[in-house]
C-alpha cells in the first residue's frame, strides 16, 4: 500500500460549546514512532480517540489502510478497534478481578481465541517484559510500573497494526517511564506496528521518528529526527 497507513485530514470535533479540533491533520506510516505532543486541553486526546475510532468527528476524515473510519458505523469500529489497534493509557486500566495473565490475554478472548491458546500467548510477555512469576497477580498487588508493563503486554498481545499510547509513562517516575518506553518501542519496531504516542515528556517523545505539536485544535509536524 502506498501512503500512510493512517491519517487524518481536516478533524474537527467540539463537546458541547468547546472546540477540541479544530481541523487538524496528522499522518503516520507502517512502522513509524508518532510523538504527539502540545499543552494541556490542546486536543491531543481527542485527536488520538478519532484516529482510533473511538470518537467521531463532526467534519473531516479519517483513513486507515486506505479505508474511511469516521464514516464506518459503531459495530464496524469496534471490529476495527478489536482487531487491528491495540491501547495503552495513562493508568494502565488493567481489570481487577482478572489476573496479569488473564488481562494480556483480554483482546485475544474477546477476538474469540480459545483460553488455553490465549493464555499461553499472554504467558509469553511476561519473560520479556520481565514480569516473571507476576501471571498470576492481581492490579492491586503490582507496582505502577509493573501494571504498566502488563498494559503494554495487553495493547501488543493481539498483534495490533497500530498501537495508540496515551500517556503511557504519565503514572511513573521517570527511569520507570523510560524502561516502558524502550520496551514499547522495541516491540513496536520488531513487528513493524505503528506507534501514536501523547506525551507531555520531551523525553518520551524522544524515543518516536517524529513529532507533531498540537496547539488550538491543529496538529503542526515537525520534521524527523535527523539521521531517520
Ligand atoms: N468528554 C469531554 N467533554 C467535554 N469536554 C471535553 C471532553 N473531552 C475533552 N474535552 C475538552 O476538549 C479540549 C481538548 O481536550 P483533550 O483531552 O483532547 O486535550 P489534551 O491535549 O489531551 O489535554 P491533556 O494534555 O490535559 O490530557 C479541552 O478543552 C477539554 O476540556
Amino acid at each position: 500500500m502506498s501512503g500512510p497507513l493512517i491519517k487524518a485530514r481536516g478533524v474537527a470535533l467540539s463537546f458541547g460549546r468547546t472546540p477540541a479540533l479544530q481541523g487538524a491533520d496528522l499522518a503516520a506510516d507502517a512502522g513509524e514512532v508518532l510523538a504527539v505532543m502540545g499543552p494541556s486541553g490542546s486536543g491531543k486526546t481527542t485527536l488520538l480517540h478519532c484516529l482510533a475510532g473511538i470518537l467521531t468527528p463532526d467534519s473531516g476524515e479519517v483513513h486507515f489502510a486506505g479505508r474511511r473510519v469516521d464514516t464506518l458505523g459503531e459495530t464496524e469500529r469496534s471490529a476495527l478497534r478489536r482487531d487491528r489497534f491495540g491501547f495503552v493509557f495513562q493508568f494502565g486500566q488493567l481489570v481487577p478481578e482478572l489476573t496479569a495473565e488473564e488481562n494480556v490475554a483480554l483482546p485475544l478472548l474477546l477476538a474469540g481465541t480459545r483460553r488455553a491458546a490465549a493464555l499461553k500467548e499472554a504467558g509469553a510477555w511476561f519473560e520479556r517484559l520481565g514480569l516473571d512469576g507476576l501471571e498470576r497477580h492481581r492490579s492491586g498487588e503490582l507496582s505502577g510500573g509493573q501494571a504498566q508493563r502488563v498494559a503494554l503486554a495487553r495493547g501488543l498481545v493481539g498483534r495490533p497494526e497500530v498501537l495508540f499510547a496515551d500517556e503511557p509513562t504519565g503514572s511513573l517516575d521517570s527511569l520507570t517511564g523510560e524502561h516502558v518506553m524502550d520496551l514499547l518501542v522495541g516491540a513496536a519496531r520488531e513487528r513493524g506496528t505503528t506507534v501514536i504516542v501523547v506525551t507531555h515528556e520531551p523525553r518520551v517523545a524522544a524515543y518516536a521518528d517524529r513529532e507533531v505539536i498540537v496547539r488550538d485544535g491543529k496538529a503542526t509536524p515537525l520534521t524527523a529526527r535527523a539521521g531517520s
